[in-house]
C-alpha cells in the first residue's frame, strides 16, 4: 500500500490563504457542498505543496491562494453531472486527484492578498484556461508562468486545460476515497505551512 495518509494543512503565518470554494456557493454548482474548509491532502503532496509556498514567497515575494484540495468521490459526481467534460471535470468512474488527496487548484497572491491576473477566473470551463492559449497579456502570461514554475520545482505536473489545476507526483498510487475527513479532523495530523 503506498498511500501516505492524510493531513490537514495549515499555515500558522498566512503563506497559504485558503479559500476553499465548494465550502461556500461561490463555485459553479451554486451550493457549498463540503462540510468544512479545511485543506485536506495526503501528507507527501502536503510537503511538496509547502516546497511550493516557500519558493513562491523566496523568490517572489508572493503567496498561494488554494481554492480546492482533497475532494470526496460523491462531490466529483455531482461536478460531473452538471459538467460531464473531463478535460473541465474528472469523470468520477476513474477518479479525479482530488478525490486521491493529491491535486490542487490554486492561485498566486501579492504582499497585499490581491490574486495575480491569470487571464480567466477559477473553474472558467473554457480554452481561455489552457496553458496552451495565447491569447493573453503578456502579463497573464508571465504570471502563469510563475505558478508553473513554482509548482513543477516542488514535484507538481499541470493540467492542460486548467490553469489553476496541478497533480501531485505520481498521483493515480494513491487510492480513491469518499471519506468526509471533516468528521474525523480532530484526529489527522498536520502540516504546517509557515
Ligand atoms: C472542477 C475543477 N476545479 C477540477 O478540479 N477539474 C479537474 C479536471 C478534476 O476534476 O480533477
Ligand atoms: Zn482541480
Amino acid at each position: 500500500q503506498s498511500d501516505s495518509s492524510f493531513v490537514a494543512v495549515t499555515s500558522s503565518e498566512n503563506k497559504l490563504v485558503f479559500d476553499l470554494k465548494y465550502a461556500t456557493s461561490d463555485n459553479f454548482l451554486k451550493a457549498a457542498v463540503y462540510d468544512c474548509s479545511t485543506c485536506f491532502l495526503r501528507e507527501e503532496a502536503a510537503i511538496a505543496l509547502k516546497k511550493a509556498a516557500t519558493r513562491a514567497w523566496k523568490k517572489y515575494k508572493l503567496r498561494l491562494k488554494l481554492f480546492d484540495c482533497y475532494r470526496p468521490l460523491a462531490v466529483q459526481e455531482r461536478m460531473f453531472a452538471l459538467v460531464p467534460n473531463p478535460e473541465y471535470v474528472a469523470d468520477p468512474k476513474k477518479g479525479s486527484i482530488h478525490n486521491r488527496g493529491a491535486a490542487v487548484d490554486l492561485t498566486l497572491i501579492d504582499e497585499n492578498g490581491i490574486e495575480l491576473d491569470m487571464g480567466t477566473s477559477f473553474d472558467h470551463f473554457g480554452v481561455e484556461a489552457a496553458h496552451t492559449y495565447q491569447n493573453l497579456t503578456e502579463i497573464q502570461k508571465s504570471n502563469r508562468k510563475k505558478l508553473l514554475s513554482i509548482m513543477k520545482s516542488a514535484g507538481f505536473k499541470p493540467l492542460p486545460s486548467e490553469w489553476w489545476h496541478y497533480n501531485y507526483g505520481k498521483s493515480r498510487k494513491f487510492s480513491i476515497s469518499n471519506a468526509n475527513l471533516c468528521a474525523t479532523k480532530e484526529d489527522l495530523n498536520k502540516v504546517d505551512v509557515n
